[in-house]
């Protein structure tokens, strides 16, 4: 049997399960890729925030990245939570070493408002790394922290991109999961722009929204597919994840990553 493509994401570990590291890993394996991760630090997490968060040392970062790369080797790599400058910054010059497409989902807040990017790394991750991004995939709160551009409504996503594609990233998904009305999203390289459009659920339990599309990009792009057929149907995969989200614990629970397996859960 041929191995499947290897895709690396370099993020946080959410001990809810509902987002970083283990949303990953499982839309990883719901799109029928190998997942394999790079932890930068430990959040004690559940549904309704963080309740702590402790970063790896740089050289333990560096440790994982190297052993995973030099001998399974990658086809895709994706970042989220980096917690500091530090970080950002040995993980963007990792990335930049390496010949696979980089997904960067440059998590700032979490949903709940809990700080998971120190304010002191905004413009490491401006500078190095937006700079080595294949796709870029804030979210506005992002956008508004990284380019100081609000947006209100859809009309304002176009201006937004531009405003990140000036760091350097090859392409940028807006995500307009915060507006109202459809959840719509722009993909722009700044000469092509593909509007993805879905049916916003209302449905609360959305834990994991960010962490599962960046992912599943990295999926996509793992298969070789063009940048926007991999983000086509890493929207549809996260539409169809926060359609089955499911209650757990008090707050806000997670979308369902096996909602396309053949036994769902
Ligand atoms: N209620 C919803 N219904 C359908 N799609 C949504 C909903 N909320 C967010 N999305 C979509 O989920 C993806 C992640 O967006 P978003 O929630 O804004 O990211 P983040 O978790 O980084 O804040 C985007 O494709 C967005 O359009
Ligand atoms: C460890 C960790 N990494 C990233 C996030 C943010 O995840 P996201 O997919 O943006 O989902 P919400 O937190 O917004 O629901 C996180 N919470 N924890």
């Amino acid at each position: 049997m041929s191995a499947p493509p290897r895709v690396l994401t370099v993020a946080g570990s959410d001990s809810g399960g509902g987002a970083g590291i283990q949303a990953d890993l499982k839309t990883m394996l719901a799109l029928g890729v190998h997942g394999m991760s790079v932890l930068t630090a430990v959040t004690a997490q559940n549904s309704l925030g963080v309740q702590g968060a402790w970063e790896l040392p740089v050289e333990a970062v560096r440790a994982q990245y190297r052993s995973v790369v030099d001998d399974i080797g990658v086809q895709a790599v994706k970042t989220g939570m980096l917690s500091s400058a530090e970080l950002v910054e040995a993980v963007a010059d990792l990335i930049a070493g390496t010949d696979a497409p980089a997904v960067v989902d440059p998590v700032g807040v979490s949903k709940h408002g809990d700080p998971l990017l120190a304010a002191s790394a905004l413009d490491s991750v401006r500078t190095r790394l937006l700079p080595v991004a294949t796709v870029a995939t804030p979210n506005l709160d992002e956008v508004a922290q990284l380019t100081g551009v609000r947006v209100e409504a859809e009309d304002d996503l176009r201006r937004a991109a531009r405003a990140v594609l000036e760091f350097g990233p090859r392409w940028v998904v807006i995500k307009g999961g915060h507006l109202s009305g459809d959840a719509v999203d722009l993909l722009t390289d700044g000469s092509e722009e593909h509007w993805l459009r879905a049916p916003r659920h209302d449905n609360r339990h959305t834990h994991g929204t960010g962490c599962t599309l960046a992912s599943a990009i990295a999926s996509e792009l793992a298969k070789d597919h063009p940048v926007p057929e991999a983000v086509k149907t890493a929207k549809s995969y996260v539409t169809g994840a926060i359609a089955s989200g499911f209650a757990l614990g008090t707050g806000i629970g997670p979308v369902n990553h096996a909602w396309n397996l053949p036994r769902p859960r």
